[in-house]
C-alpha cells in the first residue's frame, strides 16, 4: 500500500505521472473514481494559455491504466496543439473513461462523470469522442454547463470537418500543382463516413476524379452511385494512380510500407495521426516531394464547430472559419519549404509559437 511517507523515499523522476506531466508541461490531471457507478476516469488539462481546455472525453476499454494516462496526456496535448493553430481561443485538454462503452454506460456514471467535470470550474470544456453518443452528452450536461456538441446545438461537426479538409486541400494542391483548382484531379477518399461523404460531394462538384473506398459495401455503393465516384478495393487504394490521398478513415496509414506504393504528390484528409511516426514518415513524405498538409491543422472544423457553441457563434461563422484553414495550410507549406523541416514539424512550431505570443499579451492584467 502506497503511504505518503514513501514519496521523500522516490526520485521525481520515477513518479510515473508528474514525471509524465512534466515531460510535455502538462497542466493539469484530474483522476476520478467513484464504486457505486463503476467511473474511472482521468481529466487532462494540458494547457490553458489560450482559453478554457476544450477536447473530447473517449471510452475505450483500456488494458490497464498506463494506456489511459498514456492516451489522455498524448490527446490533450494534441487539442492544444489544434486549438491553438486554428486561431481559436481555446486551450487543450481531453478526458478518457476506462471501460466497455457498450456495457458499462449508464445515465448515473455518465452524470456522475459530469459533476468531476464541473469541479474544474470551466478550465475544461468536455464534447463527443470515440465511444460516446449525443445521449449521454445530455446527461453530462445535467451536471455540468461545460459540455459542447449536444442535441439541438450545433450539430454534426463533419459538414464542417469536410469543408476545412477540402479547402486545405486545395492550398496544397496550389503549393504543388500551382493551381488549386481541382478539377480533373485524381483524388482517392479513404473511408467514405461523415467526414468523407461530404468531402466527395465537394470534389466531385468541382470535377475531381474521385476513387473511393470503405469497408461498408452498403456506404460505398451508396455515394459511388449519388457522386460518380469510382470504387477501388480496401488495400487496392495504395496502389492507384492518383494525384492526391485522402486518409478519412483510420490513422497511421502513412508508413513504410504505404509509402513505397502512394503513387500521389499531396497527401491531405481528415483523419487523425496519419503519419505512423511522425518524425520518420513525416521526413520521408517531405524527402519524396509530397506535399503533406499536417492533420491537426486541416481536420479542424470540428473543433471550430465546438468553438461557435462555446461562444454562441453562427453556423455561418464556423463556416468562414473553416475557410481560413487554406490560409493556414498555405503558411505551413511555405513555411516548410523555406526552412526545410517537414510540415508536421512546421506546425507543431506555428501552434507553440501563438501560445507563447499570447501568453505573452495576457501577463499584465
Ligand atoms: N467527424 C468530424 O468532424 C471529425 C473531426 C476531426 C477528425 N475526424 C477524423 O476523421 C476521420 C473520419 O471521421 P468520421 O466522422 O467521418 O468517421 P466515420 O466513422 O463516420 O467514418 C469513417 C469511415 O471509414 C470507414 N472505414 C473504417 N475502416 C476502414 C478501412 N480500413 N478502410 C476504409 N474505410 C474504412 C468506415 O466504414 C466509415 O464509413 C476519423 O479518423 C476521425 O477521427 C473527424
Amino acid at each position: 500500500m502506497f503511504e505518503v511517507k514513501d514519496i521523500k523515499d522516490t526520485h521525481l523522476a520515477e513518479n510515473p505521472v508528474i514525471a509524465q506531466m512534466s515531460r510535455y508541461n502538462h497542466e493539469q490531471l484530474l483522476f476520478c473514481n467513484d464504486n457505486e457507478t463503476g467511473l474511472k476516469a482521468i481529466i487532462a488539462v494540458h494547457n490553458t494559455v489560450l482559453g478554457p481546455a476544450l477536447g473530447g472525453t473517449r471510452m475505450w476499454n483500456y488494458t490497464n491504466e498506463l494506456e489511459a494516462l498514456n492516451d489522455v496526456l498524448r490527446l490533450s496535448r494534441g487539442m492544444t496543439y489544434k486549438n491553438s493553430i486554428s486561431g481559436l481561443n481555446l486551450g487543450g485538454g481531453k478526458a478518457v473513461i476506462i471501460g466497455d462503452s457498450r456495457t458499462m454506460k449508464s445515465e448515473a456514471l455518465m452524470r456522475r462523470f459530469g459533476k468531476f467535470v464541473n469541479s474544474l470550474g470551466g478550465k475544461y470544456i468536455t464534447a463527443e469522442d470515440v465511444g460516446i453518443s449525443p445521449v449521454d452528452m445530455t446527461w453530462v450536461n445535467m451536471e455540468t454547463d461545460h459540455v459542447v456538441g449536444l442535441p439541438g446545438k450545433s450539430g454534426d461537426p463533419s459538414p464542417v470537418t469536410a469543408y476545412g479538409v477540402y479547402v486545405g486541400m486545395k492550398a496544397a494542391a496550389k503549393a504543388q500543382f500551382g493551381t488549386d483548382s481541382l478539377a480533373g484531379k485524381k483524388v482517392a477518399v479513404q473511408g467514405v463516413g461523415h467526414v468523407g461523404e461530404y468531402l466527395v460531394k465537394h470534389l466531385t462538384q468541382e470535377g475531381a476524379d474521385v476513387f473511393i473506398t470503405d469497408i461498408h459495401e452498403p456506404t460505398l455503393k451508396r455515394i459511388s452511385e449519388t457522386y460518380n465516384a469510382k470504387v477501388v478495393g480496401l488495400d487496392e487504394i495504395y496502389d492507384i494512380d492518383m494525384d492526391i490521398y485522402a486518409p478519412c478513415a483510420l490513422g497511421a496509414t502513412v508508413n513504410d510500407e504505404t509509402l513505397d506504393r502512394l503513387k500521389c504528390s499531396v497527401i491531405a484528409g481528415a483523419a487523425n495521426n496519419q503519419l505512423k511516426e511522425e518524425t520518420i514518415h513525416g521526413k520521408a513524405v517531405m524527402d519524396r516531394g509530397i506535399i503533406y498538409a499536417p492533420d491537426f491543422a486541416l481536420n479542424a472544423g470540428g473543433v471550430i464547430n465546438c468553438y461557435a457553441e462555446v461562444k454562441n457563434l453562427s453556423g455561418e461563422w464556423a463556416m468562414a472559419k473553416a475557410e481560413e484553414i487554406y490560409t493556414t495550410i498555405s503558411s505551413i507549406i511555405n513555411r516548410s519549404k523555406e526552412e526545410g523541416i517537414p510540415a508536421y514539424q512546421i506546425a507543431n512550431k506555428m501552434a507553440e509559437e501563438r501560445i507563447v505570443a499570447i501568453g505573452k499579451v495576457k501577463l499584465p492584467l
